[in-house]
């Protein structure tokens, strides 16, 4: 027991240790606020998020897009965002196709251009993330990385890269990724209110 409560100190000390990383990666910061700037804009135009990702960073994308067409802390208009992750589309992709079009396959389908993908992998070499960010700039659909390594190729694919090195395991980088995730949906909301009440003003 005394061994297990060691463990638990120390992965949260090791999980800290990120974050403070983070909280002084100026770079990294800035790049969350051009997130968010690029997905009001393209939501304010009329545009949509799509998000993807694999194993626990498809929970991220999905989590994202569900905060942002469901509920995030409070009640307010639905905002446009889906998750790249029908099971069945993905079942049928993937057994007729191969894997690796699971994403760039469904964005094809319903990816317009302005509209913004959030594209999230811990190694930045999936290749069915790889290939979505891809078939998103071929369509003039806009590509926001999350990921913990820079110099990857979703790196050089993305309009914005957020990178949060994090150590050797993908769980940390995730971590981190998540509280990412929850400030763009606080950034998104925040912006698309502004807009909101400006217009209500010119209305009044
Ligand atoms: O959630 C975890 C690890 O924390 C795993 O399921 C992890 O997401 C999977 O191994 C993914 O396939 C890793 O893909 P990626 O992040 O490198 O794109
Ligand atoms: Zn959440």
């Amino acid at each position: 027991m005394k061994d297990q409560i060691q463990q638990v100190k120390a992965a949260l000390e090791e999980a800290r240790s990120g974050l403070n990383n983070l909280i002084a990666n100026e770079e990294a910061l800035e790049r969350v606020a051009q997130a968010a700037n690029l997905m009001i804009a393209s939501l304010k135009n009329g545009g949509k998020v799509m998000s993807c990702g694999n194993g626990g960073s498809l929970c991220d994308a999905m989590h994202f897009a569900e905060e942002l067409s469901g509920r995030f802390r409070q009640d307010r208009p639905a905002i446009a965002a889906m998750s790249l992750a029908d099971p069945s589309h993905m079942s049928c992709v993937a057994n007729d196709f191969g894997y690796e079009y699971v994403f760039s396959r469904f964005l094809e389908a319903v990816g317009k251009e302005g509209d913004v993908l959030l594209a999230i992998t811990t190694s930045g070499t999936s290749k069915n993330v790889v290939k979505a960010a891809q078939a998103a700039k071929a369509r003039g659909v806009r590509v926001v990385a999350l990921t913990g390594k820079s110099g990857t190729p979703i790196c050089e694919l993305a309009d914005v890269a957020i990178v949060t090195p994090a150590g050797r395991f993908a769980d940390r980088v995730q971590e981190l990724h998540i509280k990412l995730i929850h400030i763009m949906i606080e950034l998104i909301e925040a912006g698309l209110a502004e807009s909101t009440e400006s217009k209500e003003k010119e209305n009044a």
